[in-house]
C-alpha cells in the first residue's frame, strides 16, 4: 500500500455510516503503510464527515499493552482512537494485515449475545467463501471477547488467545460492542466486513 490510504478510509467510513454501522462517532478504521506505521482514525470524530486531518499516524512496536503505541504527532491535540491497541494487536499478530476495520452494528451486537461462550458458530453459508473458506458444509466459528472498559485488556486477551489458537477467518467480535475485521488490502477489508455483516443479518433473521 504505497499511496495515502486516508481518502479510502474516509469514503469507507461514510459508506458504513450510511449502513448504520458507524453511527455518530462509533467505530474506527486503520491502514498500514509500507514502513509498518499505520494511519488510524482520531478518537471521537463523526464518522460521516471525516477529513484527512482526522487521522493519527501510529508506530507499531510489539504486541503488548498500551506501551506498544507511540503517537507520532504528540504535539497536536488529536488523540488516536481509544481502540488503537486492538488495531496494533492485529497488525502485530498478522504481518500480512494491511487494514483493520471496527464497526458497531445492531446485528453484530445481537449475535454477540446468541451464545455466552467465547466462540460463535457461523451458519454454513455460501458467503463464507468470501471470507476464504472453500469447504463443503463449512464448520466455522469466530472468537468473541469480553468488552472491558480498559481497552488494552481486550487487546491483551486477543494477543494471548490468538498466539495459541489462530482464528479460522479474519473476524472477531467484542460482546455488546462490535466487530473487527482485517485483510491484506483496503478492498479486501471492506469485502470481509460486508460479508461478516451479511452473515450476522442472516443469523438475526433466522433467530
Ligand atoms: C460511541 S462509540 C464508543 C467508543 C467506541 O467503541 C468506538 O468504536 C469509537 O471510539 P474512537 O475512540 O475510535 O472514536
Ligand atoms: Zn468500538
Amino acid at each position: 500500500m504505497n499511496t495515502d490510504p486516508r481518502p479510502t478510509l474516509i469514503a469507507a467510513a461514510r459508506q458504513f455510516y450510511q449502513m448504520g454501522w458507524m453511527i455518530g462517532t462509533a467505530g474506527n478504521l486503520s491502514a498500514r503503510m509500507p514502513d509498518g506505521n499505520f494511519w488510524i482514525t482520531a478518537s471521537g470524530r463523526p464518522k460521516n464527515q471525516l477529513i484527512t486531518d482526522d487521522f493519527v499516524l501510529m508506530t507499531l512496536d510489539t504486541c503488548r499493552s498500551e506501551a506498544y503505541l507511540a503517537p507520532q504527532q504528540s504535539h497536536t491535540q488529536k488523540r488516536p482512537s481509544a481502540e488503537t491497541s486492538i488495531h496494533a494487536a492485529i497488525y502485530s499478530l498478522f504481518p500480512d494485515a494491511q487494514a483493520c476495520y471496527h464497526v458497531h452494528s445492531i446485528e453484530n451486537n445481537l449475535v454477540s449475545r446468541l451464545i455466552m461462550g467465547d466462540t460463535l458458530p457461523l451458519p454454513p453459508l455460501e458467503m463464507l467463501k468470501g471470507l476464504g473458506v472453500w469447504e463443503e458444509n463449512p464448520q466455522v466459528a469466530i472468537p468473541i471477547f469480553a468488552n472491558h472498559l480498559e481497552v488494552s485488556r481486550i487487546a491483551d486477551e486477543i494477543c494471548t488467545r490468538f498466539k495459541t489458537k489462530m482464528p479460522q477467518v479474519p473476524v472477531l467480535l467484542i460482546r455488546d460492542h462490535g466487530v473487527t475485521v482485517w485483510a491484506s488490502s483496503l478492498e479486501g477489508v471492506s469485502n470481509y466486513l460486508e460479508i461478516a455483516e451479511y452473515i450476522f443479518r442472516y443469523m438475526v433473521a433466522v433467530k
